[in-house]
């Protein structure tokens, strides 16, 4: 792998195995005698790339394989067939390592202790990292600051709103200062003024931080304002992959809705 390359994907596929069941009672009995199997392409064939340092959206409509990918780029699923190099290391062989190289949120599902305050799940995390209680502390300050964490991370998870939750993930995933993050959905829920707040965030670890960020997302405007590169998935295969800047010249318009623009690949893809 070359060494500018924080991510290296070549030729990755995911197929699940599902059993498929007609409509109706009889269908469901018959189902539940004889199982039809039949394997679900997934992910086909995608090879992606990310340099050090990059803001890359992944974008692709409902169903389309992208949380499949990441689950795959992070290590939580095994390809199926393809290679996949993360920070020079096999994510799903390697787990371990990779678990302290990279962080991951995924909006949907949170990571910490459902029953815990936030703080007390940031402090468990600070020991199974080995993170030194200095260079804890001190990260716990800047991301209390920037993304506004202390007016509610002594409140048990269970009580936290969506926004708030995912706030807490996000620090969370960068607690131990990984190189790479993967953000699936991670303003999902989030009012305007907390988005806003979570963007600055996150450039500020791209530009600043020097982190490689692979970011799912249905919101375009995040993705015009954050990414540097989109790289579009549809039924499993890749769809587009450049610069907004290179979508809009293909569409002869500098000033194109990114929006309009991603619903013209969607359709045509
Ligand atoms: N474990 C599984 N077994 C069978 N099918 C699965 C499994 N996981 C995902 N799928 C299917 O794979 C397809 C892609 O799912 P995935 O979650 O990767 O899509 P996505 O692009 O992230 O969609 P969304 O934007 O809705 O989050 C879907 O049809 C889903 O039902």
């Amino acid at each position: 792998m070359e060494a500018e390359l924080a991510i290296d994907a070549a030729g990755v596929s995911k197929s699940f195995e599902v059993t498929v069941r007609g409509s109706g009672m009889r269908a469901a009995v018959r189902s539940l005698i004889r199982p039809v199997r039949e394997t679900k392409q997934v992910v086909d064939d995608v090879s992606l790339t990310v340099r050090k340092g990059e803001f890359l959206a992944l974008l692709g409509p409902n169903g389309a394989g992208k949380s499949t990918l990441i689950k795959m780029l992070t290590g939580v699923l095994v390809p199926t067939s393809g290679e996949i190099r993360v920070n020079g290391r096999v994510p799903h062989t390697d787990r371990l390592a990779n678990a302290r190289d990279i962080g991951a949120v995924f909006g949907q599902r949170t990571q910490l202790w459902w029953d815990l305050p936030a703080v007390e799940s940031l402090n468990i995390l600070r020991d199974i990292y080995g993170i030194p209680r200095a260079e804890h502390a001190d990260r716990m300050a800047l991301f209390s600051e920037l993304l506004g964490l202390a007016g509610f991370w002594r409140t048990p998870v269970r009580h936290l709103s969506l926004g708030q939750r995912v706030r807490c993930d996000l620090a969370a995933a960068l607690l131990h200062d990984p190189p790479v993050l993967f953000l699936d959905e991670p303003t999902i829920g989030m009012d305007l003024v907390v988005k806003e707040q979570v963007r600055e965030f996150l450039r500020h670890q791209v530009a600043d931080r020097g982190r490689t960020v692979l970011l799912t997302t249905h919101d375009m405007t995040e993705v015009a304002q954050l990414c540097d590169r989109l790289v579009l998935i549809n039924g499993g295969k890749v769809a587009y992959d450049g610069t907004l800047g290179a979508l809009r010249a293909a569409h002869h318009d500098e000033d194109a809705d990114v929006e309009a623009l991603v619903r013209h690949l969607y359709l045509v893809a």
